[in-house]
């Protein structure tokens, strides 16, 4: 299956002006921006919303929590009309089922995001797994996890790249698989465990890269994010 790779540039600022310039200067290459946690509790919805503006939104609230509130906060979201929306998979069966309900009501079908099962984050590799009580490996609970999901009716999965190809041996192509963890060559790891560069993810068989900081730290951004970009097209 041939398969287009896009780039999803993660705009982690607590400043809007800030993500406002960065998201100009990622737009003719990023086919969406994330925008997560630090930059809603520091500037609000209504923020996000601004920001995102006609950017395709990549909304990585990472929602964890019992079933009701999960679909309550869907519903009470739904108004900010994401392409992707992210949650935890280890919230368990009826929490992945109750969000994929409440989306399928919450939003009209032409616009209903992708739902997007975080496995396990990327800055964890097998020992701080262990720490958590998972002791065979960060590959045996991405795929675990990631079959749950998909089947309580997900749409896709936030993964690292080392686990795209088992995931799409089980699987198959269906799935849309989300790969942060991405450093071009020569840039630095920082907190992220489980690293790929944008080839080595986009032939392992990501839909798409989730990029921040070597974009947003670069000296250009939008000449960082071009260059992922094309690296990507190669
Ligand atoms: O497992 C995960 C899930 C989400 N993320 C998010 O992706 C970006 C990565 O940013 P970098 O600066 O490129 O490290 C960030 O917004 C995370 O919240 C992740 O890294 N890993």
């Amino acid at each position: 299956m041939v398969r287009k790779t896009g780039l999803i540039a993660a705009l982690d600022t607590q400043d809007p002006a800030q993500a406002t310039a960065w998201a100009q200067a990622v737009a003719p290459s990023a086919g969406a921006i994330k925008l997560g946690l630090e930059f809603a509790y520091a500037a609000g919805f209504q923020a996000v919303a601004d920001v995102a503006g006609s950017a395709p939104l990549f909304l990585d609230l990472k929602l964890h929590d019992i079933p009701n509130t999960v679909s309550s906060a869907i519903r009470a979201l739904s108004y900010l009309r994401p392409k992707m929306l992210t949650l935890h998979a280890s919230g368990g069966r009826a929490m992945l089922e109750a969000a994929r309900k409440a989306c399928d009501e919450a939003f009209p079908a032409h616009a209903r995001p992708a739902l997007l099962a975080v496995t396990v984050l990327t800055s964890l590799d097998d020992q701080a797994l262990a720490e958590t009580g998972i002791t065979d490996g960060a590959r045996a609970q991405v795929l675990r996890l990631g079959k749950l999901a998909i089947d309580a009716g997900i749409d896709g999965l936030v993964c690292s790249a080392h686990e795209l190809a088992p995931l799409r041996d089980t699987l198959g192509d269906k799935p849309l698989l989300v790969t942060p963890g991405i450093r071009p060559a020569g840039s630095a790891a920082g907190d992220q465990k489980r690293i790929m560069t944008p080839t080595q993810a986009r032939d392992a068989g990501a839909d798409w890269i989730v990029v921040g900081r070597p974009i947003t730290q670069a000296a250009d951004p939008a000449q960082a994010a071009a260059a992922i970009a094309a690296e990507l097209a190669a």
